[in-house]
């Protein structure tokens, strides 16, 4: 009796422990939001700005980013700028010009690595040693796209063994069509063929390597917004708690520790590394990080940074297609053009970027559906004036927004309407009149950043990856166009995509069916 009167304390006391601390929370919250609110108080807001009725405003936001940004869009786009309410902090919006500002700002200003600090509270979800030294940066600037004719020979070898494995495996003898789960098997299928010009095969296919991957991002995304409900005094504690980075580090030592060790042996007896990421990495990490755990843990990071974007990227393009199957018979016309055969190994980087009308296709579905409703994201460091004379204070976060960018009628005709072709006809317009390789005609390229298009955020920290992962979409396309018919479930209807506050990602049930080629 007296254990279970003991027990019931010890429960309501932890009881009483997690009320105080949220609580507490709360409260310091609250505190934060409205030194923040009074901060920015000369910048408009959407919706309610009350201290407490501002959280009406967050729970529609949550609900429908999207309309939240976009009535902040028509009432303040003259200005410029304008703020929306999140959990425990303001964002700062910007549009128009002032997306120019943010391209233009400098680091010691607008700090897109405070803004990741923050928002993916990258010390307990990432690994502090990665924002310590950053020289895979140098990596993704430099080699990686300098090696995009090697990376393009292995993914080439790679693709064909990944469709093998992953589709014909469901396809029936008879060829019906095959419904393909798309988000598991296309994240899958895209890690693998990343990882082939990151590790090499086999590891490349191994499923727990994989696995490992694919989980380091969810824990990354799930840790940070849990960690982003606390104050900042909490941080450290939920942060503590919620870090699962030293397990995760040990289950891919497991798997990379051996290459390591192996390529340090073949390097000693005077030979040649592979020619790939983890060599990279071996190569340009610094004294400190040169330890088979401070590689794995890079290589962890290098995949977070790459593979969920990639993959999304890519499913979100494969629902257009099988939704908008009018269009398979113009790119399989073209790709047969500039490609020249169907044997991807004799494919190149310059004949896949002949292709145009694949380009355009691309860049049109990221122009609709891309990662969310944030791009730019930066922390001003110092008070930061824009070019309309507002000023901001230090620490405030900002960003531009594709959902506004992207659907704005003065930079897009009929911007909702998905035209496969619009950056195709842009591009020869802009050739008959300026010539080819003018700024008007780069200017359209899937990879081309702009006020007007934010697919891959811009400024001097325009993601350094997108040559590499446009290649690889591309090449992956290229090989699903000319062997498959693929359709959606319901003919001609998109799988919805599935939104969280600001996050987008493709229909997490939606499948693809695919059957071989058998249609012209
Ligand atoms: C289709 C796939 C991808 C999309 C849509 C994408 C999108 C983005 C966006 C929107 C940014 C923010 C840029 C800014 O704020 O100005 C970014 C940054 C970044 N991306 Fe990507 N990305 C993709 C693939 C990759 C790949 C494959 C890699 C690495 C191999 C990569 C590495 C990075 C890095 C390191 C940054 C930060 C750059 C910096 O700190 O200067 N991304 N990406």
């Amino acid at each position: 009796m007296f254990e279970v009167l003991q027990a019931q304390d010890t429960i309501w006391s932890l009881t009483y422990a997690l009320c105080l601390a949220v609580g507490i929370s709360r409260v310091s919250i609250l505190l934060q939001s409205y030194q923040a609110r009074r901060a920015l108080s000369h910048i408009p807001n959407v919706g309610h700005g009350g201290i407490f009725t501002s959280y009406i405003t967050f729970m529609q936001y949550m609900k429908n980013a999207r309309s939240v940004l976009w009535k902040g869009f028509d009432q303040y786009k003259e200005t410029g700028l304008f703020k929306i309410p999140q959990a425990d902090r303001w964002i700062v919006i910007a549009t128009g010009d002032s997306v120019e500002d943010i391209r233009a700002a400098p680091d010691t200003s607008l700090s897109l690595e405070a803004a990741m600090i923050d928002l993916l509270q990258s010390d307990y979800t990432l690994g502090k040693e990665i924002r310590m030294d950053m020289y895979h940066l140098g990596i993704f600037r430099g080699i990686l796209t300098k090696k995009l004719p090697v990376t393009c020979t292995a993914m080439n070898d790679e693709i064909p063994l990944c469709f093998k494995d992953m589709i014909d495996s469901q396809l029936s003898s008879d060829n019906d069509w095959a419904s393909i789960p798309a988000n598991d098997v296309f994240t899958k299928f895209i890690c693998r063929v990343m990882n082939r010009t990151f590790v090499g095969a086999p590891l490349c296919r191994d499923e727990d390597y994989t696995n490992i991957n694919i989980y380091f991002a969810h824990h990354v995304m799930f840790g940070s917004t849990i960690i982003n409900i606390f104050p900042d005094f909490l941080k450290p504690i939920v942060g503590a708690l919620f870090n699962k980075i030293s397990g995760l580090q040990k289950r891919i030592v497991a798997h990379v520790g051996p290459l390591i060790r192996e390529r340090r042996a073949v390097e000693a007896a005077g030979k040649e590394k592979p020619d790939d990421m983890l060599s990279w990495l071996m190569d340009a990490a610094p004294a400190g990080h040169q330890s088979v755990e401070s590689l794995s843990l890079r290589l962890l990071n290098v995949n977070f940074m790459a593979l969920h974007t990639t993959a999304m990227t890519f499913t979100h393009a494969v629902f257009h297609l099988a939704s908008k199957t009018e269009y398979i018979g113009l790119l399989r016309t073209e790709l047969e053009q500039e490609l020249g055969t169907n044997d991807p190994q004799r494919w190149d980087k310059e004949k896949i970027e002949r292709c145009w009308k694949l380009d355009s296709f691309l860049k049109e579905s990221q122009r609709l559906n891309g990662l969310g409703a944030f791009s730019l994201p930066r922390k001003s460091l110092t008070p930061y004036r824009f070019s309309n004379g507002c000023e901001i204070p230090a620490g405030t976060t900002i960003a531009a927004s594709p959902v506004i960018a992207h659907l704005d009628p003065t930079i897009y005709d009929d911007p909702s309407t998905f035209d496969g072709l619009r950056f195709y006809k842009l591009r020869e317009s802009a050739v008959t009149q300026s010539g080819m390789d003018t700024p008007d005609e780069i200017k359209y390229r899937l990879t081309s950043t702009g006020a007007g298009y934010l697919g891959y955020g811009g400024g001097r920290h325009a993601c350094p990856g997108r040559f590499f992962a446009a290649l690889e979409i591309k090449l992956i396309f290229a090989y699903l166009i000319l062997n498959y018919d693929v359709r959606t479930e319901v003919e001609g209807v998109r799988p919805d995509d599935l939104w969280f506050g600001p996050v987008c990602t493709p229909s997490r049930s939606g499948k693809v069916l695919f059957r071989r080629r058998v249609t012209v």
